[in-house]
């Protein structure tokens, strides 16, 4: 079951400014799917909505599969011993009690965190409370797996079995939605980046591949019109913002150009692929 947000916002408080708005993203079986942006921009939001724990404004969230969220910062100020914790989050997944309190004890493990398993989650450094939130959520075996940064934290050896996790499960068929700062994270299991700017969210091209973001300017209202490949985002009346692959770049400025009128190139850029925005 995939999940699918129609036309989501979600601002907070009454009268608030929209975090996000216009939103539509489908989240397929078995897509891995990276989510980038500044700061503040709306990645958190954009997570929890489509991880269901937190429900949009406006608009719609389509489908809710089996899931497991790993927030930015997990509560250890539980009162459970790390075990005791993910055998709970287990039986809550639907897991029969000894199933639970193996795999509990198996991801501990494999998270180099097995000597912890007895120890209460309010004593665990925070590297450890990380490995526990991130086993929590494996254990489970979800459908759709939504990490917000879950990687941060962890040891260079607990970030690998992290990555090989989540490669796992997506080839067993479950959709994944991420956050990490790291650019290369994932870099070869990714499907596909989305961007938040400006309160929307729109589709990069290719992860390996470079992103080419197009300011064009045209008569007030116009939309251009490329056969190709991009997504768009009108930053005022006249000017559009266009960000294709680099692979369709050029076809999409000589079409710009060749329009009738044509269209005014205010700008052209390639982000730097190295970008530290998340
Ligand atoms: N519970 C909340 N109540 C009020 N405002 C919120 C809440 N959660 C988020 N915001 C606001 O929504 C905006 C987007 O926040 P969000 O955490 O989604 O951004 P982000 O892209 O994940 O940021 P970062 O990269 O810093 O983690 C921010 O202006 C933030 O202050």
């Amino acid at each position: 079951m995939h999940v699918t947000l129609r036309g989501a916002g979600r601002r907070y408080g009454l009268g608030g400014p929209w975090v996000l708005r216009g939103v539509d993203l489908d989240v397929p079986e078995g897509a891995v799917f990276r989510v980038r942006g500044p700061n503040g921009a709306g990645k958190s939001t954009l997570l929890r909505l489509v991880a269901g724990i937190d429900a949009p404004t406006e608009g719609r969230v389509i489908g809710r599969p089996r899931t497991a969220y790993v927030p930015e910062r997990f509560p250890p100020a539980l009162p459970f011993t790390a075990r005791a914790y993910l055998t709970h989050m287990g039986r809550i997944h639907g897991l029969g009690r000894p199933t639970a309190a193996r795999r509990a004890g198996e991801w501990l493990e494999r998270f180099g965190a097995g000597a912890h398993a007895g120890a209460p989650l309010a004593e665990l450094s925070k590297g450890s409370s990380q490995k526990v939130a991130v086993a929590a959520a494996l254990l489970a075996e979800p459908e759709l797996l939504v990490l917000d940064e879950a990687w941060t934290g962890l040891d260079t050896a607990a970030r690998d079995t992290l990555d090989g996790a989540v490669a796992e499960r997506a080839a067993a068929g479950a959709a994944v939605l991420f956050v990490d700062h790291d650019p290369r994270r994932l870099a070869a299991t990714a499907d596909a980046t989305y961007e938040v700017e400006g309160s929307t969210v729109l589709r990069s091209a290719g992860v390996g591949g470079a992103t080419v973001v197009v300011d064009a300017a045209g008569p007030a209202g116009h939309e251009p019109a490329l056969p190709h490949p991009h997504t768009r985002l009108r930053l005022d009346p006249r000017t559009v913002r266009i960000t294709t692959d680099a692979a369709h770049s050029d076809a999409v400025l000589r079409t710009l150009l060749a329009a009738d009128p044509p269209w005014h190139i205010v700008a052209v850029r390639t982000p730097e692929p190295t970008e530290n925005n998340g």
